[in-house]
């Protein structure tokens, strides 16, 4: 088991924003967290990243305690965040922006003595390859489209080799062919790392679930199944889908 959750609560202003149970990932799966707005899907990964910090709870990564850790270690020890915003540097190269990235992730002191070599040369070539941007290392951020500002951020995690990412919907915003590329990028790298998706979009779930899909409501598991179990089960559509949105996409 890479991650274990248990117990997991956080309240803002008195309002329970997150009172999760239960919540495991192995090795190498790629799980999608569905959820009405503000059932504290972000706020979850908010609190794996370090970012928030919970009122109480356990979190085990890779059998390390991380509750309590600086947001910079939890990095360091395998969790990378992309989030729902692009905010790649636009009047840096996609090159550029890439290799801020590896000397930031490097750390400040090795950052100050930091030479590029080959080594990352190359395996910023082939992460700009694998997330299609590869014929685009010289374009200025800024001047990307929406959906290729993404794959830049996805790039900048990749680029930590983290063991696993959090990704905040990933799709949104993106053309149906777009968000076809990103589904496939995801599904390549989780047979790499493990892959937690925050998704809206239930025709890109559909595309990328692979085992189990997480749903989410009002800060509480409601239940966890494949894809067809989630969106045939009643509650979530309940709460969630709608009878007239399930009843469209069948
Ligand atoms: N920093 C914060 N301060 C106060 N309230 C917050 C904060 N972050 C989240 N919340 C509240 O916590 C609840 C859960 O929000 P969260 O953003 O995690 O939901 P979500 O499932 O990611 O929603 P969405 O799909 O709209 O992004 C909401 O009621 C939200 O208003």
């Amino acid at each position: 088991m890479l991650l274990n959750v248990k117990n997991l609560h956080v309240s803002f202003g008195g309002v329970k924003a997150l009172n999760l149970s239960a919540f495991n990932i192995q090795q190498n799966e790629l799980r999608v967290i569905i959820g009405p707005n503000g059932a504290g899907k972000s706020t979850f990964m908010d609190i794996l990243c370090g970012k928030t910090k919970p009122n109480g709870g356990d979190v085990t990564f890779n059998g390390e305690e991380i509750l309590g850790k600086k947001e910079v270690r939890i990095a360091q020890m395998g969790i990378g965040r992309k989030f729902q915003k692009p905010s790649v540097f636009p009047s840096l190269s996609v090159f550029d922006n890439m290799l801020l990235s590896v000397r930031m992730h490097k750390g400040l002191l090795t950052s100050m003595f930091f030479k590029m070599n080959t080594e990352i040369k190359d395996r910023i070539e082939s992460v700009a390859e694998m997330v299609g941007l590869g014929k685009h290392l010289e374009l200025l951020a800024g001047n990307l489209s929406h959906g290729q500002k993404q794959w830049l951020e996805i790039a900048i995690v990749i680029l930590q080799d983290p063991k696993l990412m959090l990704i905040d919907e990933p799709a949104a915003g993106m053309s149906d062919e777009e968000t076809y590329k990103t589904g496939e990028l995801l599904t390549n790298l989780s047979k790499k790392h493990s892959v937690i998706v925050i998704e809206h979009d239930m025709g890109f779930v559909k595309q990328i679930a692979q085992n189990l899909v997480t749903v989410l409501v009002r800060g509480q598991l409601l239940m966890e199944g494949s894809f067809d179990q989630v969106r045939n089960d009643e509650r979530v559509i309940d709460s969630y889908l709608g009878r007239a949105n399930t009843a469209l996409e069948k």
